[in-house]
């Protein structure tokens, strides 16, 4: 059984339809990535996975529970799924290990010291906890991402949503963020990206799904859908300077 089945999504803004019957599974493990051009709704579909936007129509079902029902659980429901932004979102008051500290003492209520162990055994692992005492200024991008996939991951979710990881991101950053979601792969954690950013799903990803006028157009590795589609389109859009 898919983690999360999505079944004819449909999401309208006023007359404005931006889903329009998405259908889309992620396995437990799944490193997803999901392309398409501007305005074609890819963050639309995630916010509709987390309940941050209202579906208009379909399904959503997360681990077995229908999670459009009226009676869901949305505060749990985004407990379980990390975020990580563009823009990082770290709060620029607090440390490194304060920003990855904090939702596990305010949301996990975990005591002091089992936060703070917890936060740096995160930070270990995305090769940040020497950074720990430092405050998101004194960061390169690349390093300011990994703090915030520290975050999401300190939560303990069982699926971490990327929108637009690297756009605020050289490539050098970008290929740092991406080694490090594919070590994350690896140790079997389930993401599911959303980017245009074609070098990033090259790194990561053999399997990308085109969203395109509010549907799944395609999904396949990303030589398949550049070279080999019937669908010029898909391919030209595909076919951009690839050069990851
Ligand atoms: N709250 C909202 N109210 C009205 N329209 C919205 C709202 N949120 C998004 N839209 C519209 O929905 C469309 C899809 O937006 P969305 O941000 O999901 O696209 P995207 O594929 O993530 O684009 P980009 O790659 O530019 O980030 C856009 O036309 C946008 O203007």
């Amino acid at each position: 059984m898919a983690l999360i089945e999505v079944r004819d999504l449909v999401k309208k803004f006023g007359d404005q339809v931006i889903l329009n019957g998405v259908n889309l599974d992620i396995y437990e493990g799944d490193l997803k990535v999901v392309m398409g051009s501007s305005g074609s709704g890819k963050s639309t579909l995630l916010r509709c996975l987390n309940r941050l936007e209202e579906p208009t129509g379909g399904k959503i079902v997360f681990r077995g529970e229908n999670i459009m029902a009226a009676d869901v659980d949305v505060r749990a429901l985004r407990q379980s799924i990390g975020f990580v932004f563009q823009q990082f979102a770290l709060y620029r008051h607090l440390s490194v290990l304060e920003n990855v500290t904090l939702a596990l003492r305010k949301l996990k209520k975990l005591p002091a010291a089992e936060a703070k162990d917890k936060a740096l055994a995160e930070l270990e692992r995305l090769n940040m906890a020497s950074h720990a005492g430092k405050y998101p200024s004194q960061l390169s991008g690349g390093q300011k991402q990994r703090v915030a996939i520290a975050r999401a991951l300190a939560m303990d979710p069982a699926v971490v949503f990327f929108d637009e990881p690297t756009s605020a991101l050289d490539p050098l950053m970008t290929r740092e963020v991406a080694d490090m979601m594919n070590r994350l792969h690896d140790e079997g954690v389930t993401m599911l990206c959303v980017t245009h950013d074609l070098k990033l799903a090259g790194q990561i990803s053999d399997k990308v799904v085109f969203l395109d006028k509010g549907v799944v157009r395609a999904e396949a590795s990303i030589e398949t859908l550049s070279q080999d589609h019937a669908d010029e389109r898909i391919r030209a859009f595909f076919g951009r300077e690839a050069d990851y």
